[in-house]
């Protein structure tokens, strides 16, 4: 059986939007995911933009919603966009059906606490497996970018932090910034990780740009009227983090802007340019 099985593959901006499905060792399951091949792979291969979405979505939703095609086309830079979870009957769900835990809501973490650990290994996913696969069997380069919305905001930024020289660059819309000291956040760590918190610190991104200064480039847009600002996101959090350790971050507040998929399209474009300064050569 061949890695990838493709399930479609659409003409775009005279690139390829492509869905694919393939069986995952680390999560236990079959998964799908999303690429957009912008046209210059016609001649050589081209470095990638990982992204990261929030809660209740597949790789659907960036893929129809969030208009970046366009951009990636003219840059020559491909979108590589998996799930948020791993799928199936037999992969584990919140016990109530809630949508901020389980399915749809891996929380890009690996995983130790029973039910979830046999599953729930995102992290290890989207850092090392899908890479892996993705660079032996499309024409793409071993140069990534990572970003996200949301709970992917909050992986982007845990990814690019703890692995150090993987990711060129990182972005976030309206990250999960603190997770440790929001509900979302301590719901779904403590249901992968268990009790002990200190286990929780290393996929808090606050946390972790706290204690290293970084020269990543890191840029995060976040709306002022996004109804989950104050409660969930504490983006405050992430720029006092920045200032601890003396790293550079970019936090733009847009005035008006919400938390859907509206405001990712109104931002996407600056995201693309911003990751192309790092992925592709300069002239
Ligand atoms: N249904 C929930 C909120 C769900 C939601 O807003 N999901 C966001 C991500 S939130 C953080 O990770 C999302 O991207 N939804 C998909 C979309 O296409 O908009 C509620 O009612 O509060």
């Amino acid at each position: 059986m061949q890695a990838l099985e493709k399930i479609s593959d659409q003409r775009l901006f005279g690139g390829r939007q492509m869905r694919f499905a393939h069986d995952s060792k680390v999560l236990n399951c079959r998964m799908q995911f999303s690429v957009f091949l912008p046209p210059q792979t016609a001649q050589q291969d081209v470095p990638s933009l990982y992204w990261l979405s929030g809660l209740t979505c597949t790789d659907e939703n960036f893929s129809a919603k969030a208009g970046a095609q366009r951009v990636a086309a003219e840059l020559g830079i491909a979108l590589v966009i998996p799930d948020t979870s791993p799928r199936g009957d037999a992969v584990p769900d919140d016990p109530e059906g809630a949508y901020d835990f389980g399915l749809g809501a891996g929380f890009y973490v690996n995983a130790t606490a029973a039910p979830f650990a046999k599953h729930y290994q995102m992290y290890d996913y989207i850092s090392k497996e899908l890479p892996a696969l993705v660079e032996a069997e499309l024409p793409l380069s071993t140069k990534r970018s990572i970003s996200g919305h949301s709970m992917g905001g909050h992986g982007a930024l845990v990814m690019a932090l703890r692995e150090s020289g993987r990711y060129c660059s990182v972005s976030a819309f309206a990250p999960i910034s603190n997770p440790i000291h929001c509900p979302w956040g301590r719901k779904a760590l403590a249901g992968y990780l268990g009790k002990d918190e200190s286990t929780w610190q290393a996929y808090d991104a606050s946390v972790l740009l706290a204690a290293q200064k970084t020269a990543l480039p890191i840029l995060v847009d976040q709306g002022d009227a996004d109804q989950f600002l104050a409660e969930q996101l504490k983006p405050e959090a992430l720029l006092a983090a920045s200032t601890i350790s003396g790293s550079d971050i970019e936090l733009r507040i847009q005035p008006g802007y919400d938390h859907s998929y509206y405001f990712i399209a109104s931002f996407i474009e600056d995201h693309l340019r911003f990751h192309s300064r790092y992925l592709l050569p300069q002239s």
